[in-house]
């Protein structure tokens, strides 16, 4: 079975019916970008698969596991899936790496030493070493972004949701952030990534979904996707963001 699976499910939020039965597989160590107009209902799909928001039809397996809404069955699942947001949500009170210790020590219950050790690594991993007895405040929102990352990523994830994650930053930003999304893609790493970042849906995807009024409209290889879209919605929607 696949690590994610997703089948034929819906959402409303009250009258409004925002996932149309949508069915979506993600293998292990794919990464799959999700495409689409605002509004098209990618974040709402996202955050379905952490159990942010709950489904009003079809079913969603994680790692073998079908998602349902009781407390214990969402804490178990959000130990496998690491979501990172389009804001940062660091605690400005705690230095970078004493965030990322954090969920280690409350949710997971590793001790201090333990802790330190496995979020020196994260913050390795994202290039941040130097940074670790930093606050927030003194690091630059691309760098805030990176330490989000890094304290998904020491929870060890089965798989990471990205949301939007350089949505909030400046412009000449964005390139380190994408920059570590990269690598851990290159890594093997299990990634869904909301984006509007077109040339990095391009380059880095496995496959790329195409969201339209709630529904998968298009998806597959990205290049394809993008060379030689299918339907008249995807071609205007890839003309629409050249
Ligand atoms: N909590 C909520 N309550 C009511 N409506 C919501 C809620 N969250 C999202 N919606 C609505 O559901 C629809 C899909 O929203 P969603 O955020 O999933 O779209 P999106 O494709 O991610 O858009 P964007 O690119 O602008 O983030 C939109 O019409 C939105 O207004």
């Amino acid at each position: 079975m696949s690590l994610v699976n997703i089948n034929e499910i819906h959402k409303y939020f009250d009258d409004l019916h925002v996932l149309k039965g949508v069915t979506l597989e993600v293998q292990e160590g794919e990464v799959v970008t999700i495409i689409g107009r605002s509004g098209s209902g990618k974040s709402t799909l996202l955050r379905t698969i952490n159990g942010l928001e709950g489904i009003d039809g079809g079913t969603i397996h994680v790692d073998g596991h079908e998602l349902v809404s009781s407390t214990k069955s969402l804490r178990e699942l959000r130990l496998k899936v690491g979501m990172v947001f389009q804001q940062f949500n660091l605690f400005p009170h705690l230095k970078a790496g004493q965030n990322v210790m954090l969920a280690l020590k409350v949710v997971k219950g590793i001790d201090e030493a333990e802790a330190r050790e496995m979020a020196l690594k994260a913050m390795e991993k994202v290039g941040l070493l130097e940074k670790f007895d930093v606050y927030p405040d003194q690091l630059s929102g691309g760098q805030q972004q990176r330490v989000a990352i890094a304290r998904a990523l020491a929870m060890s994830p089965k798989v990471l949701l990205c949301d939007e994650i350089t949505s909030a930053l400046d412009p000449e930003l964005v390139n380190e952030v994408l920059t570590v999304v990269r690598q851990l893609a290159d890594e093997g790493i299990t990634l869904i990534i909301v984006t509007h970042e077109m040339r990095f849906a391009r380059d880095v995807s496995d496959k790329v979904i195409f969201m339209h009024h709630g529904r998968v409209h298009e998806s597959g290889d990205p290049k394809d996707l993008f060379n030689n879209p299918q339907t008249p919605e995807l071609s205007a929607f890839i003309q629409s963001i050249a």
